[in-house]
């Protein structure tokens, strides 16, 4: 369990802003930290790794103190046991791929973890070459296996993949759960992407001029008031098939799959594999006795 409350005076574009954070966020949770440009999404993630120290507050993980002013406790970032990825990738350029992890290794012996991540993270064939002869996705996937080698408990991505096109990243998301699941990490993820955050989250937390405005699943985040629907399931796009002045969208809703007519304005924005939300607003429902 990460537990923050903090806070520090920042110099915003148009003035002095205080971040005030008040955020629990469950071992093993994958929470994405959304909001506009100047938020403050970027601050938080290095305060909680301890690249930045905040005027006030308590952060404890896991029941251990990690930053308390009062107590003028401030763990340095090394302490903490946290994988960082960015946007920028960050390889040494003048290391192979696998002498980038074996660099990052804290335990040079430990070749089995580091086959493993090889595997995990597709790098095989690429283990020997120089980061600049790699794609940017290829790259990021080096970063990731590069963040995870030093085994941390926790793990940080700042928009990781926005630089990323369309296939690439919903590889690299898959890519991304599997190991935030294998490793039993706790993950905090910087990203503007809707479709993403509602693929891979478990919390969203909506910073808002350096306040958490909304909090909750995706689905609760970012469902329009509007479409306060009686029945409202998340699913994935299947397919998008144009009929007349109408769209049929397939939509995979768990181990269902249902057909919704829908008007281009709703389906605008909306491409094949994107998470959506089904929702109903006149909905009659039948009930049928089930078969014990
Ligand atoms: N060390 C610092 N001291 C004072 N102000 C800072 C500091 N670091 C960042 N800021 C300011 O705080 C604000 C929030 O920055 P931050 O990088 O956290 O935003 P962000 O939500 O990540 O934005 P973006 O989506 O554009 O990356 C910005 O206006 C920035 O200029």
């Amino acid at each position: 369990m990460i537990s923050m409350q903090v806070e520090k005076k920042l110099h915003a574009a148009d003035g002095e802003m205080t971040l005030k954070l008040d955020l629990q966020i469950s071992e093993g949770h994958l929470v994405t930290i959304y909001g506009e440009s100047g938020a403050g999404k970027t601050t938080t993630l290095r305060i909680l790794s301890g690249l930045l120290k905040p005027d006030k507050g308590l952060i404890e993980v896991d029941g251990k103190v990690w930053y308390n002013s009062e107590r003028g406790i401030c763990l340095r970032p090394q302490q903490r046991n946290i994988g960082f990825v960015f946007q920028d990738y960050a390889l040494f350029p003048h290391m192979s791929v696998l002498q980038n992890l074996q660099f990052a290794s804290k335990s040079k012996a430990d070749k089995a973890a580091m086959d493993r991540l090889v595997e995990l993270m597709e790098l095989g064939a690429l283990q020997h070459r120089k980061p600049q002869s790699l794609s940017g996705g290829q790259q990021q996937r080096a970063a990731l296996a590069r963040a995870l080698v030093q085994k941390p408990k926790i793990l940080l991505l700042d928009e990781p993949l926005s630089a990323l096109d369309y296939k690439i990243r919903m590889k690299l998301q898959d890519h991304l759960l599997e190991a935030h699941q294998e490793f039993g990490l706790t993950t905090l993820l910087i990203s503007h992407d809707i479709s993403e955050i509602s693929k891979l989250s478990d919390q969203v937390v909506v910073l808002k001029k350096g306040e958490i405005t909304k909090q909750g699943t995706a689905a609760e985040v970012f469902v329009d008031e509007k479409i306060s629907g009686k029945f409202k399931f998340t699913g994935e796009v299947l397919n998008i098939q144009q009929q007349d002045v109408v769209f049929i969208v397939t939509v995979r809703i768990q181990n269902q799959v249902v057909k919704v007519i829908a008007q281009q304005t709703e389906i605008q924005g909306i491409k094949t594999g994107d998470r959506v939300m089904v929702a109903s607003k006149a909905f009659n429902p039948v009930i049928y006795k089930m078969d014990p």
